[in-house]
């Protein structure tokens, strides 16, 4: 077996007021998996994905993390964070400017990121001009534009309207099964952890830990038809009734 991209063993995180954010954490992430996070407000979901990404260290335990996972890791907020005064495409570029690529490189490589989310004619625009969708898509493209092994998101989609957030959903899959990154995603939605995951970690609060982890075995590509089958409906009840145990225990 590979050994996994990421693995927490029996972490605990426990914040400088006292909190106990995290406690008896095992878990492990596959190389090239979609793993989702869900859970209700509170529970850790935010703090994890800091320690996967390397943001806080544990207080007690250990977070291994696979070479190729150090450094090499694109993160996607529920704001879209773009810089106001800068055009999209330099936007998107910003993560290539840090890293001191040439320019000549940095052309060559927006133009495909800008289309990859579909905003190959929004290169010029500022992100004023763009809705929120839109803007999400830019973030998207700037947290892919490096080529990350490892993309973790917080929430990205839960500001926007149903109808854009299922198009993102569907988009964010097609980007997954191109480029094959590890992706976490933090979600209080099951339809959206459920339409996306092949597995979904429900977390349970005070202190947060993992309750249960339920495994989706649907084929992708995963288009909106998806949506309406009994396969989805089925495991839609089943991960609502595991988020019902974790909060109940
Ligand atoms: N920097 C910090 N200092 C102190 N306490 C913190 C800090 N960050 C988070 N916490 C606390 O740790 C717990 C877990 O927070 P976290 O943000 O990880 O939860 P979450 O599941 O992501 O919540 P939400 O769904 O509301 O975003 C909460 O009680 C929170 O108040």
């Amino acid at each position: 077996m590979t050994p996994p991209l990421l693995a927490l063993h029996q972490v605990d995180k426990r914040f400088a007021g006292g909190t106990l954010a995290l406690q008896g954490l095992d878990l492990a992430i596959a190389r090239g998996s979609f793993t989702s996070l869900l859970g209700s407000s509170g529970c850790g979901k935010s703090t994890l994905l800091r320690l996967l990404a390397g943001l806080e260290t544990p207080t007690a335990g250990r977070v291994e993390r696979a070479d190729d996972a150090v450094g090499n890791t694109g993160f996607v907020f529920q704001q879209p964070t773009l810089m106001p005064w800068a055009r999209v495409a330099a936007n998107v570029a910003l993560p290539l400017q840090l890293q001191r690529r040439r320019q000549a490189e940095i052309d060559t490589a927006v133009a495909p990121a800008l289309a990859a989310v579909g905003l190959q004619d929004f290169g010029n625009a500022f992100p004023r001009e763009l809705s929120g969708g839109m803007q999400m898509r830019a973030s998207i493209a700037r947290a892919l534009i490096t080529r990350p092994a490892l993309l973790l998101l917080d929430e990205p989609f839960a500001a926007l309207d149903e109808i854009t957030r299922f198009r993102l959903n569907e988009d964010l899959l097609a980007l997954w099964q191109r480029d094959a990154f590890t992706a976490v995603f933090v979600t209080h939605s099951v339809a959206e952890a459920v339409f996306l995951s092949q597995r979904i970690v429900v977390m349970a609060p005070r202190p947060g830990r993992v309750s249960e982890i339920i495994g989706l075995d649907a084929p992708y590509p995963r288009h909106a038809a998806f949506r309406a089958t009994p396969a989805f409906a089925e495991a839609c009840i089943r991960v609502s009734q595991a988020l019902l145990r974790a909060s109940d225990g």
